[in-house]
């Protein structure tokens, strides 16, 4: 292989590179670049000179400065467009300004911004640190993941979309590389796994959105989807060569159809390492928010009552994880499904032959004789009103990306039988949300404890303030990853799924009316350390690490990336950083 420009040493946290390039290249490579933060003296010893402004400005100062550009952008799509600028410029300067302002940034590294790029892809098409993989040259993938650049042990994690089922949004074709991207970011700023060890990919099957396929500026393949035997083989084709080119890298599913989500999952679980972040992710937050509220309201898992409003991707992954706690409470798992209703766009999962449910979804199909007894509106078609009213639930979880479909109606039946429900509104972005927080509140009394997939402002009724908790899966992703990065895990396990679970939950103490059931964003990195550490655990315990734990705290500390200028060897002689 041609020699690379620069190589990332160990130890110091990612923060030793061997430079083995010279003069302008070094501006053009974002984790080498330092911009203005080049002192003169480097700048004499790398050959710079004379290419950048003549004042030195050191990291503090180009936090100052890009967070006021920040500010200064206009639209949220305008502030994403000028983040992306800088994450492909300055490795260090983009992740340290979102690590300082995470709460503020994540809304437009990830959802919901995310979510309009996305759908805006071809018009705002800068060129992306990613692969494209088409299915129309299967031969081609190995050459595609080679292309990288990076060698077996380069990579941690390859985070891959076939964007059928973006957010709540949809099929985005090839757009769709940009979720991954954001997940990138997300690993990084909360876990700190190394943004050169990390791989998005984008499988693109072609699309069936129309306004892509008649759009001319669209950038994808333009034929339908995909399907069937030609689509499972090019899945194959890719897992044959990522486990040849990267063999230590966790392939993480992000926002594939709920169909192909849950089969490849259950297809490739037992063979390589991997995790869907909307199945496995997003039920495990959604656990532990549901474990914090039922604790404080006294309760325990098995007395509740769970709807669940659109039993898709992550609807059917949260019922799946809550099945295996109740089994932890002692319930049989028949009677731990006994205590799920799930609907989707036909209504209640049910018995009824005549409908095309899922298989996945007939996991948790009601009996006929069960809803004939129902007074309902419509027995062709039982909805979410219908379940409400006969069940009662406690709990109800909206991920059917329908926005508005947590009604006023249905909201004040749930709250006249239960004193706290719990209502999740989790469908991304926030445009797509079931319910509104502040409507939730004033709909329930102040009752209602919540949680939302997007971030919603606090909301304050009577004198008593309430933060929303984010239950997205945000909160686990990034610390499952790095426990699996440190532990080397080869498989990820439900035992791993269900440690990060209770890891989350474990830094919840609810004590007051208003507090949220989750941990802030702003402490995703304390989170997502604990998390890790939870996960690399039981990646031990399940005898799946290969790598011994002989301190987990340590070694997960170690192996986070820190966002500071590194120190750059450069031929024998050492550039120090931020000297002058
Ligand atoms: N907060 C978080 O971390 C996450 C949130 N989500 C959100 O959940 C939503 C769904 O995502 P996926 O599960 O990936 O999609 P999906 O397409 O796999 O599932 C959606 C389900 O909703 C059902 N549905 C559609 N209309 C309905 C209606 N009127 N009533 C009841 N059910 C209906 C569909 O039949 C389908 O089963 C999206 O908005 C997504 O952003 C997904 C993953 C993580
Ligand atoms: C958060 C996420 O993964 C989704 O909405 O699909
Ligand atoms: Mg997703």
């Amino acid at each position: 292989m041609a020699e690379r420009p620069y190589d990332v040493l160990p130890g110091d946290h990612g923060n030793r590179i061997r430079v083995n390039t010279h003069g302008s290249y070094i501006l053009r490579i974002p984790r080498l670049n330092r911009g203005t933060a080049f002192t003169h003296a480097e700048r004499v010893e790398l050959g710079l000179e004379g290419l950048l402004p003549e004042r030195v400005t050191p990291l503090e100062g180009q936090l100052h400065r890009a967070y006021t550009r920040f500010l200064r952008a206009g639209s949220p799509i305008e502030k994403f467009a000028y983040l992306q600028g800088l994450r492909d410029r300055n490795t260090v300067l983009f992740y340290r300004l979102l690590s300082e302002h995470l709460d503020e940034l994540m809304p437009i590294v990830y959802t919901p911004t995310i979510g309009e790029a996305i759908q805006e892809f071809s018009l705002w098409y800068q060129q992306v640190n990613g692969v494209f993989l088409s299915i129309d040259a299967p031969e081609r993938i190995e050459a595609s993941l080679r292309a990288t650049g990076k060698s077996a042990d380069d990579v941690d994690l390859l985070i891959v979309t076939d964007s059928e089922g973006i957010l709540g949004i949809g099929d985005q074709g090839v757009g769709g590389i940009l979720i991954c991207i954001g997940k990138k970011s997300v690993y990084t700023a909360a876990a700190g796994l190394d943004p050169d060890r990390m791989v998005p990919v984008v499988l693109d099957v072609g699309t069936n959105n129309l306004s892509l396929l008649n759009d001319d500026l669209y950038l994808g393949l333009r034929h339908a989807r995909v399907r069937g035997e030609r689509y499972d083989a090019f899945v194959a084709d890719f897992v044959a060569a990522a486990q040849k080119v990267f063999p230590h890298a966790m392939v993480h599913w992000e926002d594939f159809g709920a169909d192909n989500a849950h089969r490849i999952l259950e297809t490739y679980r037992d063979e390589i390492c991997t995790f869907n972040d909307d199945v496995q992710g997003t039920a495990a937050v959604v656990a532990a928010a549901i474990m914090a509220g039922v604790s404080a309201n006294g309760e325990r898992l098995r007395d509740q009552r769970f709807v669940i409003s659109g039993a898709g991707t992550a609807g059917i992954g949260v019922a799946d994880l809550l099945v295996d706690l109740l089994r932890q409470e002692g319930l049989s798992e028949e009677q731990a499904r006994g205590l799920f209703w799930a609907t989707t766009s036909r209504g209640l999962v049910t018995d009824d032959p005549t409908k095309r449910f899922r298989d996945f979804q007939r996991r948790y199909e009601r009996s006929s004789v069960e809803v004939a007894a129902w007074d309902v509106e419509d027995p062709g078609r039982i909805g979410l009103s219908d379940v409400v009213a006969n069940v009662h639930p406690t709990v109800l979880i909206g991920t059917s990306g329908q926005p508005g479909s947590f009604t006023e109606a249905i909201v004040t039946d749930m709250a006249a039988h239960v004193e706290h429900p719990l209502i999740f509104p989790l469908s991304n972005p926030t445009t797509l949300a079931e319910a509104t927080p502040a409507h939730l509140l004033e709909w329930t009394q102040g009752r209602a404890r919540i949680a939302t997939g997007s971030p919603f402002a606090p909301v304050t009724l009577d004198g008593v303030t309430y933060d929303v908790a984010q239950a997205n899966n945000a909160l686990v992703f990034p610390g499952l990853g790095l426990g699996v990065a440190v532990s080397r895990a080869t498989r990820v396990t439900d035992g791993m799924i269900a440690a990060a679970a209770q890891a989350v939950a474990s830094l919840v103490q609810y004590r007051k009316e208003g507090q949220s059931l989750l941990p802030s964003v702003r402490d995703l990195r304390r989170v997502s350390a604990t998390v890790a550490i939870a996960v690399a655990r039981q990646a031990e315990a399940d005898g799946v690490a290969e790598t011994p734990l002989t301190d987990p705290v340590e070694q997960v500390f170690d192996r986070m990336w820190q966002p500071v200028y590194p120190e750059l060897l450069y031929g024998k002689r050492r550039v120090a950083p931020e000297q002058d």
